[in-house]
């Protein structure tokens, strides 16, 4: 049956370490089997990172810029060069691709996240391959996705894959950093991220030279597909023969089982989709009251509000002892949430001067995660 397969391949597989210099034949072989998956009836999306990478080896610098202004340059220049190795390869294969560029803004803006949607479906429908990467040039600091995991994550979720596949540099997860814990255990299978989190997995630093994130981000990619019912896979990028092997059953890699939310599609944007630029803490009852009665949120139940937000715009919401319990669109701004925390509703005319709605976040515009 054919499945929507999204792929995720980072620097550290695109890129020989010593040199920077393109893996071209990982490169070549990736662009045989996604074009292979893609005449077998399925719909392939790559979600490629090394705009930064290829662009730093085309300038000769040798390690990653630090300066925003200087990763943006260099993305420019790496993108380009990246997409047209891509072209020659796929139209060698005669599977046309696209490059899909998108920034954090894309998928904040509900009309916006919708048309990119309607772009995915459409390129699909055709045939494309949609070569996807954050739009580094353009993209300003507080509005990133920051790394493509969790880009393509969102991207999974979107277009509500089947898989998703993060290839990388490692052949699969282990308990800590295999780099620097030799007797790491390697984790084949994980049911359910509760069960990761028991694992206490180590994740270590920043990842390779020129990678982002390392594990961390790739766990947390993991918890936002697998919620949105996308089995995902961490595997090592330099055999990409092994996605055909996986999708026919085979366990390679470290596999997530989906664990899908009863949430849908608008809900998983405001749960990932969206960036929150508030906090709001809760007492014990409001927190309860979320978590386990699926109730609205009123304004009685907040002990504090931090950040500076406008109506509908999204916040995080925390329980007493700090721990994000769901997100949400609020009705109120944090200016007007400051005078009415902890307040009972019917009071909120008098103090504010005008009648408000009567729940904080309404339980249709507020998700668990
Ligand atoms: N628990 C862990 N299991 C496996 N790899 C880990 C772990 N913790 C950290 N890492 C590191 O994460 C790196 C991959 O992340 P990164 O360099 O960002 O790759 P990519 O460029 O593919 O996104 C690996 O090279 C490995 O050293
Ligand atoms: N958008 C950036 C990639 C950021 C990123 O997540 O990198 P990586 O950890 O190698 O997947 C680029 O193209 O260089």
């Amino acid at each position: 049956m054919p499945q929507t397969l999204v792929i995720k391949i980072g620097t550290s597989s695109l890129t020989q370490p010593e040199t920077g210099l393109l893996a071209l034949s990982t490169i070549a072989t990736l662009a045989e089997v996604l074009s292979q998956l893609r005449s077998k009836g399925h719909r392939v999306i790559l979600v490629s990172s090394g705009a930064v990478g290829v662009g730093s080896a085309r300038l000769g610098l040798t390690e990653r810029p630090k300066s925003i202004a200087l990763k943006q340059a260099v993305a420019a220049v790496g993108q380009g060069r990246l997409m047209r190795v891509y072209d020659d390869l796929f139209t060698t294969l005669q599977q046309p691709i696209a490059q899909v560029l998108l920034t954090r803004s894309d998928l904040v803006q509900r009309s916006r996240y919708l048309n990119v949607y309607n772009t995915f479906r459409e390129l699909l429908e055709l045939g494309v391959i949609p070569i996807v990467n954050e739009n580094d040039t353009v993209a300003v600091e507080e509005l990133k996705f920051g790394d493509n995991d969790t880009l393509s994550a969102l991207v999974a979720s979107l277009v509500e894959a089947d898989w998703l596949f993060l290839l990388t540099d490692v052949d699969k997860l282990y308990s800590a950093d295999p780099r620097s814990v030799p007797d790491a255990k390697p984790i084949s299978l994980v049911n359910s991220i509760k069960e990761l989190t028991a694992m206490q997995v180590q994740t270590g630093g920043q990842g390779s030279q020129w990678g982002t994130g390392g594990m961390v981000t790739k766990i947390s990619a993991a918890r936002i597909a697998t919620a949105a019912g996308v089995r995902t896979v961490i595997t090592q990028g330099q055999y990409p023969h092994n996605i055909s092997k996986i999708i026919n059953g085979e366990s390679i890699g470290t596999q997530f089982e989906p664990q899908p939310e009863p949430t849908g599609a608008r809900k998983r944007w405001i749960a990932y989709g969206l960036v929150p630029l508030g906090k709001l803490y809760l007492d014990n009852g409001a927190a309860t009251a979320i978590s386990d009665g699926g109730k609205s949120l009123l304004a009685a139940g907040i002990t504090e509000v931090k950040g500076e937000f406008d109506t509908q715009e999204a916040v995080g919401i925390f329980d007493g002892d700090g721990n994000e319990i769901a997100r949400g669109l609020v009705n109120y701004s944090s200016n007007e949430l400051q005078k009415i925390r902890g307040r009972h509703s019917r009071e909120i005319r008098e103090i504010l001067g005008y009648e408000g709605a009567e729940t904080v976040v309404h339980r249709d515009n507020l998700v668990l995660i």
